[in-house]
């Protein structure tokens, strides 16, 4: 059986900064050059592997009123990247031009916000005409830091279970997954911050409660999160009906510190992540149809990683 880890000793990658020497959290719109300097460890762009101060690695921030989730005009969203709420997108009326809306477009890009420019209409239909040219939608969860997920979990002896969506854009699949990922034992959800089912009630009532237990990272970049991944020992498998190799035949450990990766309802996996896995895995099918529903197909494949680990006595 071919080993899934072969890189015990890779070091965590340079990453960015999300908290500060007394574990609070950096708002993550600052310049990077403004941020202090990684408590201790290796971090990606100066993103700490992680304090080892026994606190929460990854406090919630102060409740934020939940029940408001679109935000409407420039004032408000500026005031709400300003103050670390996480926002799931925003909407910029296309072809406006002002310091605001520059300043919208940089604190959103510093905090992993994507940004659409559209027209007017879109914005009206949101809001009734009463957008000033921007509309936010305020996400019901917080976003975590992926580097902070892993170094806890190998400091805490664990061995780490991750679940990579290329561009799971169907809200009811995504919450689907979340909530097949969490009776499986995956530790944490890492979507692309552009191309992502937008997390809202529909997700978070399909997953069963599942998003409010299970952390979610959002990345910049996949391909780059991708040897992130690499390089801190875990192995990427893609999951994908057009692998030759065969879930069933058991040939790939998954005992080890593993990255399932899943791909998009339309497209699948991108073939530039594709090249960059570990293992392609192939969930055998015996029917007439070219592939599984993607949360269907997730459930099978995280299944595989728990029973191996469940005979392995992990
Ligand atoms: C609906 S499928 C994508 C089909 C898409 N038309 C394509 O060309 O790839 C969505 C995702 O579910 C997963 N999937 C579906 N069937 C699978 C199978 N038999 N084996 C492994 N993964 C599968 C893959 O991750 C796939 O990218």
């Amino acid at each position: 059986m071919e080993k899934s880890t072969d890189r015990p000793d890779r070091p965590l990658k340079e990453r960015r900064t999300y908290f500060d020497s007394e574990n609070r959290p950096v708002p993550q719109h600052r310049d990077r050059d403004e941020r202090p300097a990684a408590p201790r460890g290796e971090g990606r762009e100066g993103r700490p592997v992680g304090p080892d101060s026994g606190k929460p690695r990854y406090p919630h921030r102060p409740a934020a009123d939940r029940s408001i989730d679109m935000l409407f005009g420039l004032r408000p969203i500026q005031e709400a990247l300003n103050a670390a709420r996480t926002l799931e997108k925003i909407y910029l009326l296309r072809g406006t031009k002002n310091s605001m809306t520059q300043e919208i477009t940089e604190l959103a890009k510093a905090a992993n916000v994507p940004v659409s420019l559209v027209p007017i209409e879109k914005l009206n239909d949101l809001t009734r005409k009463n957008h000033q040219g921007a509309v936010a939608f305020v996400s019901p969860i917080d976003y975590q830091p992926l580097d902070n997920i892993l170094a806890g979990l190998y400091e805490e002896g664990k061995t780490p279970l991750l679940l990579l969506l290329d561009r799971i854009t169907d809200v009811r699949n995504f919450g689907s997954i979340a909530r097949n990922a969490e009776c499986m034992g995956v530790h944490a959800i890492v979507v692309p911050s552009r191309g992502a089912a937008q997390i809202n009630g529909d997700a978070l009532k399909t997953s069963a409660g599942a998003l409010n237990i299970i952390p979610v990272c959002r990345e910049p970049n996949l391909k780059e999160t991708i040897t992130f991944l690499q390089q801190s020992g875990v192995t990427v498998v893609a999951c994908t009906e057009k692998a030759d190799a065969s879930l069933e035949a058991g040939s790939v450990d998954l005992t080890g510190p593993v990255a399932v990766l899943m791909g998009s309802e339309e497209d699948g996996i991108s073939p530039e992540y594709l090249k960059l896995a570990d293992h392609k895995l192939r969930i055998p099918m015996a029917g007439q149809i070219g592939s599984l529903n993607v949360s269907v197909a997730s459930g099978i494949m995280l299944f595989e990683v728990l029973r191996q680990r469940l005979r392995a006595g992990a």
